[in-house]
């Protein structure tokens, strides 16, 4: 069932359900070694025409390999990598359909900003008035009109991004490949470049793809994400998919704050399971069915924000022995061992028996409560039978 989307909703655009859909991308069963070191490993990826995609990984996991494999950097050891149907192996990087934004951003500092815009045309040989057009199209498109004449020490860290962008947009590839393109701007400047890098995607139709450790950014800007660990991809879904339904405790723990409840599965069936949270007393009661058997251990994950806290005690730890079909939210008692206040919220780590806590996050929507809950507090943590998901792997 089709979830919340967190990013921007442009979920119409699901070319990756439509199985007549032709990939624009395809990574076919990509190896790449240096040695004998196996950077991406075995790895298929499919890609659609005017996607947003994301490729989302810690260090050294291989996206950046991934990416320059595409780009005509580096050639794969084994299997095919295919761009508009065409298999790559043997195009060099300047014949290829793609064009890459790099990390540095690598601007001529000699050049003002119109002439780093225009410095691949004239490579092309386009002409000087196809030039000036184009160059003129690529200042409005970034915003960086009254900039043109400046050279890039003249510029801010943002200004110099976007002239960055707009070389590598001059030249109309179909595919942008942006390589951690935001991550020499702080914060504010970051959020604020990863909407006009999606407006600039919406405008231009092109295929982008982004390597980034950011899964905030990979969260926002993206239509889909891969998550990659060690040379593999592990999960391959929309930001929403991914951060609801987890297909590991790897991803789980990867893309945002997550709660693992080690149990034991007591019941499931077609309308959910039971499990017995493992060294506790309370029972989990789920929407969700899993594959593995009664009395098999599990993981079970709920985010933060689904656990809510009250004054109290929980009386959901005796309810639950009536079964699944008795109860209808669960919940645990705790004892409120540290607070982080955030701002907008504030993350209340409760024990819940010996060194474990569960983690719920509470949104500070008044800017007064009358009795906040605080440190050593005996607190109910609850949460639906819908809120989390069961992990085998
Ligand atoms: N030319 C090379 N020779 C040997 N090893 C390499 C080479 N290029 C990359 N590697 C190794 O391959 C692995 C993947 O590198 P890659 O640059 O793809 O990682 P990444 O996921 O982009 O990481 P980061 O986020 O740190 O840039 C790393 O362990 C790296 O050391």
């Amino acid at each position: 069932m089709a979830k919340k989307p967190i990013g921007p909703v442009r979920r119409a655009f699901a070319p990756w359900d439509d199985p007549a859909a032709k990939p624009f991308i395809e990574f076919q069963n990509v190896t790449k070694r240096f040695g004998d070191f196996t950077a991406v490993d075995n790895l298929s990826l499919k890609i659609y025409e005017r996607e947003f995609f994301a490729l989302l990984g810690g260090s050294g996991c291989g996206k950046t390999t991934m990416m320059r494999m595409l780009a005509g950097f580096e050639t794969p050891t084994e299997g095919r990598i295919l761009l508009d149907g065409q298999d790559m192996a043997g195009v060099p990087p300047y014949r290829r359909p793609a064009n890459m934004m790099f990390q540095s951003y690598a601007l001529f500092p000699h050049m003002s900003v119109e002439a780093n815009i225009a410095f691949g045309l004239k490579q092309d040989k386009m002409s000087k008035s196809a030039i000036a057009e184009r160059v003129v199209e690529m200042l409005q498109l970034t915003k960086l009109e009254q900039f043109a004449k400046r050279k890039p020490h003249q510029l801010s860290g943002g200004q110099r991004q976007r002239v960055a962008l707009a070389r590598a947009l001059a030249k109309k590839p179909k595919v942008l490949l942006l390589d951690e393109p935001l991550g020499a701007l702080d914060r504010k400047l970051r959020e604020e470049t990863q909407f006009e890098l999606m407006a600039i995607q919406e405008d231009l139709k092109t295929t982008f793809l982004i390597v980034t450790h950011d899964q905030e950014e990979a969260m926002t800007v993206a239509d889909r994400i891969a998550v990659m660990d060690v040379g593999k991809i592990v999960q391959v879904a929309s930001p929403s998919e991914i951060y609801e339904t987890p297909s590991s405790k790897f991803v789980a723990d990867f893309i945002g704050d997550v709660n693992l409840i080690e149990a034991k599965v007591l019941e499931t069936s077609e309308g959910g399971s039971l499990l017995q949270a493992v060294g506790y007393d309370f029972k989990i009661d789920t929407v969700e069915q899993t594959d593995a058997a009664k009395g098999d251990i599990v993981w079970y994950a709920i985010r933060p924000e689904k656990i809510r806290i009250a004054h109290g005690e929980s009386s959901k730890s005796e309810a639950s022995e009536g079964g699944a079909s008795a109860i209808g939210t669960n919940g645990t008692s705790g004892e409120v061992w540290d607070i982080a206040y955030l701002g907008d919220v504030s993350i209340f780590h409760s024990r819940i028996g010996g060194e474990t806590t569960l983690r719920s996050t509470v949104a500070n929507v008044t800017r007064l409560v009358e009795r906040p809950i605080t440190w050593e507090d005996q607190v109910a943590l609850s949460w639906d039978r819908d809120a989390g998901v069961i992990l085998t792997a």
